[in-house]
């Protein structure tokens, strides 16, 4: 079988959230329905953009190749690995079956596509996108991506997956905002993440001491403020492992 659902695979370090530093496999799905205005992976969002062949059997003998006695899992990423799920479930189950610990990192797109994968899976970090962000058009697409999110927020926790849920925080995020969506998910066992922008729209320090007590107000010691640090890591350089 020849599939185009894979834009690369290397070996990195957790670069977000609350993992951050673990030693982990990178498998990364091109394509996602979303446009987020920050999108740090645009080439990723193309499908026309994968890997020329990579078939399940190829991609599982590129991540035994690239298994290091640190390593934490294999993070399956994107672009948006809810877009694949048929590629997504025999991947993880192999890693599973390896004895690999799986870390999904999504935007939690469609909840009934998650129900299906949940169960390979030992880590969840789901992005709740905020309008801010437009990763949709107008209100009612947003409140609808928002209802998906939180189904799988909470299909992750019922399932007893290590839940990280990460918020981008940009300049004109309001206190209003975080604290309605904090309350829909003050009841969950998770990490909540907020993950201030960098560059021209990054949010002021002020402005994050307050949304971070905003959160804390629901969620007390749950919230930690991280930025994206992966960039650090290689300093410019490119990544060996493609
Ligand atoms: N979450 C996350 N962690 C990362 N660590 C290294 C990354 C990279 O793209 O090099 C990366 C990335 O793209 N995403
Ligand atoms: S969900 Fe991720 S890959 Fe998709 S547009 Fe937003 S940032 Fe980019
Ligand atoms: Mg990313």
């Amino acid at each position: 079988m020849l599939s185009r659902d894979i834009y690369e695979i290397f070996t990195s370090f957790q670069g977000e959230g609350s993992l951050v530093g673990r030693r982990q496999i990178f498998v990364r799905f091109s394509g996602c329905p979303l446009n987020c205005f920050y999108c740090d992976t645009v080439d990723a969002r193309i499908k026309n953009h994968s890997l020329p062949d990579t078939n399940p059997e190829k991609v599982i003998s590129e991540i035994k190749a690239l298994v290091t006695p640190d390593l934490h899992s294999v993070s399956f990423t994107g672009g948006e690995p809810l877009v694949s799920p048929n590629l997504l479930k025999k991947l993880a189950s192999s890693c599973k079956k390896l004895d690999l610990a799986c870390y999904l990192e999504t935007a939690g797109i469609d909840a009934s596509i998650f129900t299906e994968v949940v169960d390979f899976f030992d880590y969840a970090a789901i992005d709740l996108k905020l309008p801010n962000h437009r990763a949709v058009l107008g209100i009612n697409a947003w409140k609808k991506l928002y209802h998906e999110e939180l189904e799988c927020i909470r299909i992750a926790n019922r399932s007893g997956l290590h839940t990280i849920v990460k918020i981008v925080i940009v300049d004109d995020t309001t206190h209003h905002m975080l604290a309605s969506i904090c309350r829909d998910i003050a009841e969950y066992e998770i990490d909540l993440v907020l993950q201030p922008l960098t560059g021209s729209r990054k949010p002021s320090i002020e402005l994050l001491f307050g949304l971070s007590e905003v959160a804390g107000s629901y969620l007390g010691k749950k919230v930690m403020v991280i930025p994206q640090v992966h960039r650090l890591y290689r300093d410019g350089t490119e990544k060996e492992f493609r």
